[in-house]
């Protein structure tokens, strides 16, 4: 495994609900990073980020891992759930609160 794939792994171990994001959630640097800051403040969940302008290993090495070009990236228990679109759909359709539940304690 490349030291850059075994750095996220490390990651994610540490944060069941990690958002990589541009920005931070109190000055998100894009509308899609805020939009998916704005959904989450409707959940009673803790959640960690990065900023990954400020991490340009993990911006690169995130696409590669999960196979996906675009941030947001929200990942639970180490797998990728979506971006903005992705976590807007299922916000709306009431399947979002199933899936932050089931980050491990
Ligand atoms: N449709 C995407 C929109 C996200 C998107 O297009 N992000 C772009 C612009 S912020 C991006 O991350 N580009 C790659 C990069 O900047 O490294 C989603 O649902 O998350």
């Amino acid at each position: 495994m490349s030291d850059i794939n075994a750095t996220i792994k490390a990651e994610l171990e540490a944060h069941p609900i990690k958002l990589f994001m541009k920005g931070v959630p109190a000055m998100p640097q894009c509308g899609f990073s805020q939009t998916v800051i704005q959904i989450l403040s409707f959940y009673d969940v803790e959640y960690s980020s990065m900023n990954i302008l400020e991490n340009p290993e993990f911006r690169q090495g995130l696409k590669d891992y999960f196979e996906w070009p675009t941030f947001p990236q929200l990942v639970v228990n180490g797998e990728l759930v979506g971006g903005c679109d992705i976590i807007m759909e299922l916000h709306e359709n009431g399947e979002l609160q199933e899936v932050l539940d089931s980050a491990k304690k």
